[in-house]
């Protein structure tokens, strides 16, 4: 059936100059959230969308069988901290995970922060906490609809009783102690005009480092780092194992690299009392520096200094030329170094990834020797705790069938083998229904991109299977297995095939891959993604009118442009959050800091790279008479000030006038806005439920898939 879409108002007078070109931004009147006609536009566009939603066919069975299968128990690695351990947990169907604590492993476990108390909706989310070195204190901050927006607060951990401390313009920050606890290093901005909850727009600049003294106003704060010649900088405290140094990291925009400052807090003759003396011992952003531990003034950082793939350095500070610093772990020849975490006084515990999947190694601090290798199935450590002055440490793995294992390693045994501490199953969910594999086939430049694909053992490969195909490509960002249970129901009762695309921008194969899918390579991604629908259907998976394609954030922008660039390649596209508008992202909140993938449009040969895939930019014109574009659900939400909503605003705009209103569009271009909702992190669990049912409720509408139990 046809769909009638919402009239949006046109003003042709709006149009942007270039460097000598003009374009039209007939919907820019969008960009204001608060006007009226902006307002009455989303909720027409609700109006649309919702029932819609709500009436495919199978939105109650998939909603009520998600409901079913997320609620099983989750459990985060225990994090030792003074003499006790403190977990998170989830009974199943929490809106959000609560902080538990005991006095052993397998002693009772009391609540010692529960977020689900702050708000009837569940909307007031543990974005960051950290104890003191001794647990003299707890550090929380906490975002609230989803915005990036935090509010940093104290409590005893002794008896939980809070302290005044507020601080408030708190984004994008660190959280560190000094280890007298005393006080905290922390980030905010200075004071804006307007709202400042995750609605408005304003951009993101000027961020600042204090530190905050417990028990004193936010006005007394010490300001001990700031760039007014930089104000895209952003800065980060890490304080070192041994309390001695403030090791500071200073970053512009999202590009892998960072100046790495630091203070020798000792050296302060007053203390913290105003803007550190920091030693600049890299001052340049020719590559990344993550503080690993230090030895006295021998300092060990992950780097991709001449190694895209990362390798372990030593500085000695206190001989800092870069003719001196040392090699403790080289690159290897094919795997990316992942997390490297020092444990027991003299070990590091050092992931790899191969192929996209983790590997688990300890290694010895002093001399980079390779000691041995920790057992670990196919798929991904999604959580470690471990600490230098600790013997023993944690990690969590995941896979697409695998909900979560906690293994548990004591080094001080004298045969530390790790053991299941803890494994969750799920009912009503049988793991050995599914078959995960990983393939890998060529792009349209012969590149070879790996994907993982997960579908029942039985599956015919005659042509017609459904394929949810999810990528992301960007910010070096790497997709590895993960479990989700919507995954897995599509995959189950929708006979689905669930497929990966690992494209180049991410980070699967380190700083190569990345580069290779941004600025002006960006196009790679698309080409990926698309050649991955292109061997699905050669290899007889699936047919082009069978695939749904998603993607969120820079892969909203992933699927809108290869929407565009082969609409008949697809039957079904779900962009959740996307960068859609690429002339104007920089404007907006943080997007000046995606410059760094995706360049700039007031830089001129930046224009011409943006505007040929920008997908606000890219729509055909009505009278459109191409092929029929796919079915289109568009998601974005009132406090996402990530991705600011602006972007799908008006790309819903452009769509449903320059396709929708062709008599040849069968298929339904929809819109939904959420509200008291962001750009995800700290989603509660009924929004993420609703919003997977919804989508999958969606694919299976437009595809027409009939749900079999
Ligand atoms: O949300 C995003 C992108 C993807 C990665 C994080 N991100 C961001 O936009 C994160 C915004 C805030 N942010 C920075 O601007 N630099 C980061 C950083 C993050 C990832 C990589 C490098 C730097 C930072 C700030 C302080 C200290 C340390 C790091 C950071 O968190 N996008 C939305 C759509 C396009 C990209």
């Amino acid at each position: 059936m046809a769909f009638r879409y919402p009239e949006a108002r046109r003003d042709l007078n709006q149009v942007d100059d270039y460097h000598g070109t003009k374009i039209p931004d007939p919907y820019a009147w969008l960009e204001d959230p608060d006007s009226p006609e902006t307002m009455a536009f989303v909720e027409k566009q609700n109006q649309l969308s919702m029932p819609y939603l709500e009436g495919c066919a199978v939105r109650a069975r998939f909603q009520q069988r998600l409901t079913e299968l997320y609620d099983y128990p989750k459990f985060s690695c225990p994090y030792k901290r003074g003499s006790r351990y403190f977990y998170f947990h989830n009974a199943g169907l929490q809106n959000q995970d609560v902080l538990y604590v005991q006095d052993s492993l397998d002693a009772p476990a009391s609540v010692f922060f529960d977020p689900n108390s702050l708000s009837e909706d569940g909307t007031v989310a543990l974005k960051m906490g950290r104890l003191s070195e001794e647990c003299e204190y707890f550090a929380y901050g906490l975002s609230s609809a989803g915005s990036d927006w935090v509010t940093l607060r104290f409590l005893n951990p002794v008896g939980l009783a809070p302290l005044p401390d507020v601080l408030e313009r708190v984004k994008f920050s660190c959280l560190a102690w000094t280890h007298d606890a005393r006080g905290i290093f922390y980030n905010c901005y200075p004071p804006q005009d307007g709202k400042a909850d995750g609605t408005e727009t304003t951009s993101n600049i000027n961020q600042k480092l204090f530190y905050h003294r417990i028990g004193t106003e936010q006005s007394d704060d010490v300001l001990v780092a700031e760039f007014p010649d930089h104000p895209k900088w952003h800065s980060s405290v890490t304080v070192s194992d041994d309390g001695r140094y403030a090791v500071l990291s200073i970053t512009e925009g999202c590009r892998p690299v960072n100046r790495l400052w630091y203070c020798d807090l000792q050296a302060l003759p007053d203390g913290i009392q105003g803007l550190l003396p920091w030693v600049r011992l890299v001052d340049d952003f020719e590559a990344q520096y993550s503080y690993v531990t230090n030895e006295g003034s021998v300092f060990t950082f992950r780097s991709n200094l001449d190694a895209p793939r990362y390798r372990l350095i030593n500085i000695d500070i206190q001989n800092p030329d870069r003719q001196n610093w040392t090699t403790l772990i080289p690159q290897h020849e094919k795997d990316v170094l992942g997390f490297v975490s020092c444990v027991n006084q003299r070990h590091l515990l050092v992931n790899y990834v191969h192929d996209v999947k983790d590997v688990l190694q300890l290694f010895e601090l002093s001399s980079g020797r390779l000691l041995r290798e920790l057992p670990l199935d196919v798929g991904t450590i999604a959580g470690v705790s471990c600490k230098k002055k600790h013997s023993e440490f944690f990690y969590k793995f995941t896979s697409f069938t695998t909900p979560g294992i906690i293994y548990h390693c004591d080094l001080s045994r004298p045969d530390p083998e790790p053991r299941v501490f803890r494994e969750v199953e799920v009912k009503g969910i049988n793991q050995e229904d599914f078959l995960t594999s990983q393939v890998f086939y060529p792009s349209k430049d012969g590149t070879s991109i790996p994907m993982f694909l997960v579908h029942s053992r039985n599956l015919e490969r005659d042509g017609t299977n459904p394929v949810f195909l999810y990528g992301y490509g960007g910010f070096e960002n790497s997709i590895q297995p993960h479990y989700n249970v919507a995954y897995l129901l599509f995959v189950r009762h929708l006979g689905g095939v669930l497929a990966v695309a690992n494209i180049r921008g991410g980070g699967e194969y380190g700083l190569t891959w990345h580069k290779a899918g941004t600025l002006d390579r960006k196009q790679n991604c698309f080409d990926d993604f698309q050649s991955a629908a292109e061997f699905l259907i050669r290899e007889r998976f699936t047919s082009a009118s069978r695939i749904a394609i998603n993607g969120a954030s820079n892969g909203g922008l992933l699927v809108a442009a290869c929407m565009i660039q082969q609409p008949q390649l697809f039957g079904c596209v779900v962009a959740e959050v996307g960068v859609l508008d690429m002339l104007k992202f920089h404007k907006f909140t943080i997007g000046h800091a995606w410059t760094t993938d995706y360049g700039c449009a007031d830089d001129p040969e930046q224009f011409q790279w943006l505007i040929k895939y920008s997908p606000l930019h890219n729509l055909p014109e009505a009278p459109y008479s191409g092929p029929p574009y796919p079915a289109v659900l568009l998601l974005t939400a009132d406090h996402d000030d990530r991705v600011v909503p602006l972007h799908t605003l008006k790309f819903c705009a452009a769509l449903q006038r320059g396709v929708g209103g062709s008599p040849q569009q069968r298929q339904p271009l929809l819109l939904r806005v959420d509200t008291r909702s962001g750009h995800g992190a700290g989603k509660p669990t009924a929004k993420a439920i609703l919003e997977d049912t919804h989508i999958f409720a969606f694919i299976a509408e437009t595809l027409k898939l009939d749900w079999k139990d």
